[in-house]
């Protein structure tokens, strides 16, 4: 479902006195879920805070639905949505009433009573924000970033610190907003996030984007898979590693347990399982280890997604 870019960032320069924080990052954002991954410090937030125009790019040109964040903040605030880590919200108000007034600043917002059951709020409307638990805050957050219905959401780290049932319900609301046809970007340190939300992953690494694309493409792209099986302990790999492509190694990780590593398709399986037939051998627990986002990313960075 790619279009025009909803987002374009070209050679972004941020700097906080000496440090560069962002470093001529490239960003083309299109329709859909697009999820901004990196580690600490990468760059991420300042990114994002500049295309919601928090920020003035020192140099470089960011747009946002065509329009300039900064300068035609007008134009966009009623079309964009953004949900921020903290902040923002007067701690004295209730849930309820922030909501209802974000929502009239809006000409087709959704349904507040609607959005506050699937969120689970139900239970905390009367209650002024700064009671709320973080979980409860960050639901709130998120409700507010998308009640006025926008065209564009910013999204930054929606799912932290929320349980399992309030991740999977802001996972839902993301996947409806996207079939509503709103455009998404997700900063999160969260893989499985990406891969189960994104169309587009941008992975941002010390101010720059390394890699983009949709996560199974990334995947492809990374490292090769591994095939491993277990056998009889001191089987002849020299052998096993004749029958294979010249780009494949075979080891024995310990006695019995054999690591296949490679272009592991579905002919190298059936050249391993050939040749295991060929020698007497029968191969017990053959796995093929799809590469994950989290490997791809630990391959470009060399760091933990939370390091
Ligand atoms: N207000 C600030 N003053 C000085 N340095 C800053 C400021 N905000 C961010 N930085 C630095 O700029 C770099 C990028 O920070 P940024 O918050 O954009 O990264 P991030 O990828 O969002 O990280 P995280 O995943 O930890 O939120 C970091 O080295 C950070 O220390």
């Amino acid at each position: 479902m790619r279009s025009e870019p909803v987002v374009r960032v070209e050679n972004l320069v941020m700097r906080y006195g000496a440090k560069t924080a962002v470093d001529g990052l490239d960003l083309v954002a299109g329709a859909g879920v697009t999820a901004v991954l990196g580690p600490n410090g990468a760059g991420k937030t300042t990114t994002v805070e500049t295309c919601e125009g928090y920020r003035r790019a020192h140099s470089g040109t960011v747009r946002v639905l065509g329009l300039d964040p900064v300068r035609e903040a007008s134009a966009l605030r009623p079309r964009v949505g953004v949900m921020l880590q903290s902040g923002g919200v007067y701690s004295g108000a209730r849930a309820d009433e922030m909501l209802r007034h974000v929502a009239r600043l809006h000409a087709h917002p959704l349904d507040v009573d609607a959005l506050i059951e699937r969120l689970g709020l139900g239970s905390c409307g009367r209650t002024t924000y700064r009671r709320l638990s973080g979980g409860q805050q960050q639901r709130l957050a998120l409700a507010m970033a998308v009640v006025g219905r926008p065209e564009l959401v910013f999204l930054d780290e929606p799912t932290a610190g929320l349980d399992p049932q309030a991740r999977r319900a802001t996972w839902d609301l993301v996947r409806d907003l996207r079939a509503d046809g709103v455009s998404v970007i997700l900063t999160t340190h969260h893989m499985d996030e990406a891969e189960q939300l994104a169309d587009d992953v941008a992975i941002i690494d010390a101010g720059r984007v390394v890699a983009q694309g949709p996560p199974e493409e990334l995947c492809r792209g990374g490292a090769e898979n591994t095939l491993r099986f277990s056998g009889r302990p001191g089987l002849d790999l020299a052998s096993l590693l004749k029958a294979l492509p010249a780009d494949c190694t075979a080891d024995e990780l310990t006695p019995g347990a054999y690591r296949v590593g490679g272009k592991v398709d579905p002919q190298l399986l059936a050249t391993v399982t050939t040749w295991c037939a060929q020698h007497g051998v029968m191969p017990e627990r053959i796995s093929v280890e799809r590469h994950t986002l989290e490997d791809v990313f630990l391959e470009l960075t060399g760091k933990e997604l939370r390091g």
